[in-house]
C-alpha cells in the first residue's frame, strides 16, 4: 500500500464520503454515523477534496480543512484522508478507479448528501461511478423528493435498493443505489462560512429537522 493511504482488508466494505469539507461540520459527522450503521459498513473515509470540480470559487488550504475534520469526527471507524491530492485524480469517477486498482477486493461504497444527488447527472462520467460501486445517499433537507426526481435516480431507478435492504448495498449487483431517510441536520459549511459561527457548528448545536 502506498504510503499515508489507510489500511483496508479485503472484504471489507468501505464507505467513501468526498467533499470540500470547508469546514467540517457535525452535519457531516451525523450522516457518517448513519452510513456505518444504515450501510453495515466497516469504515468511513473522508476525501477532503483538493476543489469541486463544479465549484469556481477555491476552498480553504487543505492542512486546515483535514485538521479541522479530524477534530470533527474523532471516531476510530472514520479516517480522514487528502487521497484526491495524494492521486492526482480531481474527478470522483477516476479517484474510484484508482482506489479500486489500489484495494483489490475492497468494498467501497461512494456516499453522498441527497443534494448532490440531484445534481449527480452533471459529474465527469456519472454512469461509470454507478457502474464501479453502489451509491449510498443520506437524506438532507430540502431534497426530500430527490430519489424520485432527480435524473440520475429516474435514469436509475430499477438499480434502486429500498431503504429496509440498505446493509445489503455494499455487496449489491450493480448498478445499485439506496437512499436513507433519518433525523436530519441543516448544517452546511457555507451558512457557516457565511455566519462565521464553527465553534457552535463543530458541536452540532444548530436546529435538527
Ligand atoms: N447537513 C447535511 N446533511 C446531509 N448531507 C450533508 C450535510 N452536509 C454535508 N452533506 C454531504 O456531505 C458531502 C460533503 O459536503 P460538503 O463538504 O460540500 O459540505 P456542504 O455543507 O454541502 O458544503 P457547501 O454548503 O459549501 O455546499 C456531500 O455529499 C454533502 O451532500
Ligand atoms: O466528478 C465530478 O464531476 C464531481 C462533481 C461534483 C462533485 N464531485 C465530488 O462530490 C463530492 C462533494 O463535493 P462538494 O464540493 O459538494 O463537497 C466531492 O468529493 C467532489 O469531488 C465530483
Amino acid at each position: 500500500m502506498r504510503q499515508g493511504f489507510p489500511i483496508a482488508t479485503r472484504g471489507q466494505s468501505i464507505g467513501l464520503l468526498g467533499g470540500s469539507f470547508d469546514p467540517a461540520h457535525a452535519g457531516h459527522a451525523h450522516i457518517t454515523r448513519e452510513a456505518l450503521r444504515r450501510f453495515g459498513l466497516d469504515q468511513v473515509w473522508w476525501l477532503v477534496s483538493p476543489g469541486n470540480p463544479l465549484k469556481t470559487r477555491g476552498p480553504a488550504p487543505m492542512a486546515q480543512r483535514i485538521a479541522r475534520a479530524r477534530r470533527v469526527m474523532p471516531d476510530p471507524k472514520v479516517v480522514v484522508t487528502g487521497l484526491e491530492a495524494g492521486l492526482g485524480t480531481r474527478y470522483t469517477a477516476q479517484t474510484l478507479a484508482r482506489l479500486k486498482a489500489l484495494y483489490p477486493g475492497v468494498r467501497f461504497v461512494w456516499l453522498m448528501g441527497a443534494d448532490n444527488l440531484a445534481q449527480f447527472h452533471r459529474w465527469e462520467d456519472w454512469r461509470s461511478i454507478l457502474a464501479a460501486v453502489p451509491v449510498g445517499v443520506l437524506a438532507r433537507p430540502g431534497h426530500r423528493m430527490v430519489a424520485r426526481q432527480a435524473l440520475a435516480a429516474r435514469i436509475f431507478a430499477r438499480a434502486r435498493l429500498r431503504a429496509a435492504q440498505a446493509r445489503l448495498l455494499a455487496c449489491a449487483d450493480l448498478p445499485a443505489w439506496c437512499f436513507v431517510q433519518m433525523p436530519m441536520s441543516d448544517l452546511s459549511s457555507s451558512a457557516i462560512r457565511a455566519g462565521g459561527d464553527w465553534r457552535d457548528a463543530a458541536e452540532g448545536r444548530r436546529a435538527w429537522t
